[in-house]
């Protein structure tokens, strides 16, 4: 209708039919019809921006590759296919990782790797144990699962059934033993049961995947008791042998050691895993209380369980955690604890006499991946309480989430010797609980601020 107006009004005024009047008013809806078709171009123009900003918030929220490509071209390509390209990313990020990370035992050949033991103690330093990239890892495992031993001993630290171990050619391990099946639950309390040595191989390919680097390596490995130990173990290791139905038992040397309960192997073959022993030159340890310590009381209760401000009115107050890097350590921990069910973290080891920038060494995880079925919130707490994380941490746990996490793990222990390591029920619960502390770094954030919750480096308050 306005068009066909328009028209009739045209073909006058080009006959020169049209009155004074009607020329005026056609020239100013012309003029106003131009108007408004510049200001709807204008508006689309605003619109795509904001989609592309949304985009890129993204894209830097999930994947930090992206913040390396120049942002123009991201701008671009996130505008015209943001869902592709992100899922692209996700799948480039996912296979660098499988190739950052991949073990590969049957193909590698000792022989690869001059000295596989001499690289693994070149490795370490104050900050690390093992560097980010680490091509020689299989050969290193691989040594550590099959070389011959030379001499076993029962190790006394601590409260867990454990032996020390040498290899040929020197190296000492920690062989920690089977206790349970992949599929058994463990109920009570937190840091109930005895140590599980499928745990210590998990949370060990969490800390290579988190790229923390501060765990120990280990592999798994099956002894025969008969054979491999019994001919080169010391006397008061040998003194804590039963055999039992048929079995090889022991009791070793422990605080909680007793001969009622007796790790027992399947006939003569036991399956654990072996923790490389750390470098003599790093091997002298500053063991300090975690600030986060249970009372490991019945009904008693620590000042940080009875006190959310705990974190800001003592902790962020005393040295070593009032500014440097040992706060972040913790926070970090917690995030590692809570993902591998680490209630047990009583006390913590780092590098003697290596300056106060040293790590807190994540050695001992054999106390989690108890009860699949339970996320014990209390390890959050320092997390929640203290409310700062490193933003690399946080980066890490953004690329992770959706699953990616337990696709690299299940993907990076499968070659394990002792592969499956854990059960389904238990991958199920890190991603469960990656969410949970996403959401606890989220809340912080709300509350707080990015800037004062992500942080390259702790200042103190
Ligand atoms: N790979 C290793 N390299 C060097 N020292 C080690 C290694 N593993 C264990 N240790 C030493 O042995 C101690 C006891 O080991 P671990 O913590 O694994 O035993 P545990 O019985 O679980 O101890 P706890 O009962 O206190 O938890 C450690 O605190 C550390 O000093
Ligand atoms: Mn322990």
């Amino acid at each position: 209708m306005l068009l066909s107006g328009i028209l009739v009004k045209l073909s006058r005024l080009i006959k020169g039919k049209m009155k004074l009047k009607e020329r005026v008013a056609l020239g100013t809806f012309l003029m106003l019809l131009v108007i408004y078709v510049f200001l709807l171009t204008k508006n689309r123009k605003k619109e795509s921006k904001f989609t592309v900003w949304e985009a890129k918030i993204v894209h830097e929220d999930s994947l930090d590759k992206f913040q390396q490509e120049p942002k123009a071209e991201l701008k671009v390509e996130a505008a015209v296919f943001p869902k592709q390209q992100q899922k692209d990313s996700k799948e480039e990020f996912i296979s660098n990782e499988i190739n950052r990370l991949r073990l590969e035992f049957k193909d590698v050949q000792i022989d690869d790797v001059k000295n596989p033991f001499k690289v693994a103690a070149s490795w370490v330093n104050e900050r690390q144990i093992y560097p980010s990239e680490h091509p020689e890892m299989s050969a290193i495992l691989k040594t550590m699962s099959t070389a011959k031993i030379i001499h076993a001993d029962a190790l006394p630290k601590g409260t867990q059934i454990k032996l020390l171990l040498s290899l040929e050619g020197g190296q000492k391990v920690v062989f920690k033993q089977k206790r349970y099946e992949r599929d058994y639950v463990i109920t009570g309390k937190p840091y109930d049961g005895y140590d599980r040595h499928n745990a210590e191989i998990a949370a060990f390919h969490l800390d290579r995947i988190l790229d923390f680097r501060r765990a120990p390596l280990v592999v798994g490995r099956t002894i025969n008791l008969r054979q491999e130990i019994m001919p080169v173990a010391t006397e008061r290791l040998l003194k804590t042998f039963r055999e039992e139905n048929g079995n090889i038992c022991y009791f070793g040397m422990c605080l909680y050691c007793k001969e009622k309960e007796m790790a027992c192997a399947d006939g003569d073959i036991m399956e654990g895993a072996v923790v490389l022993w750390l470098p003599d030159e790093w091997s002298v340890f500053q063991k300090q209380r975690h600030p986060y310590q249970r009372t490991y009381v019945d009904g008693r209760y620590a000042q940080w369980e009875r006190d959310e401000t705990y974190c800001n009115r003592v902790v962020k107050k005393t040295v070593p955690y009032d500014r440097g890097s040992r706060l972040l350590d913790v926070t970090d921990g917690t995030v590692f604890d809570y993902l591998i069910g680490n209630a047990d973290r009583h006390h913590y080891e780092t590098f003697k006499d290596h300056g106060s920038y040293v790590m807190i060494i994540m050695m001992d995880n054999a106390k989690s991946f108890g009860n699949p079925f339970h996320h014990e919130s209390s390890i959050l707490a320092p997390l929640r309480q203290c409310c700062i994380l490193r933003n690399s941490t946080w980066i890490r746990m953004k690329q992770l989430q959706n699953g990616v996490l337990t696709l690299l793990l299940e993907e990076v222990m499968s070659n394990d010797p002792i592969a499956p390591i854990l059960h389904p029920s238990h991958l199920n619960a890190i991603d469960i609980r990656l969410t949970i502390l996403l959401e606890t770094v989220e809340k912080c954030i709300k509350e707080h601020s990015k800037e004062k919750v992500l942080l390259e480096k702790w200042d103190g308050i």
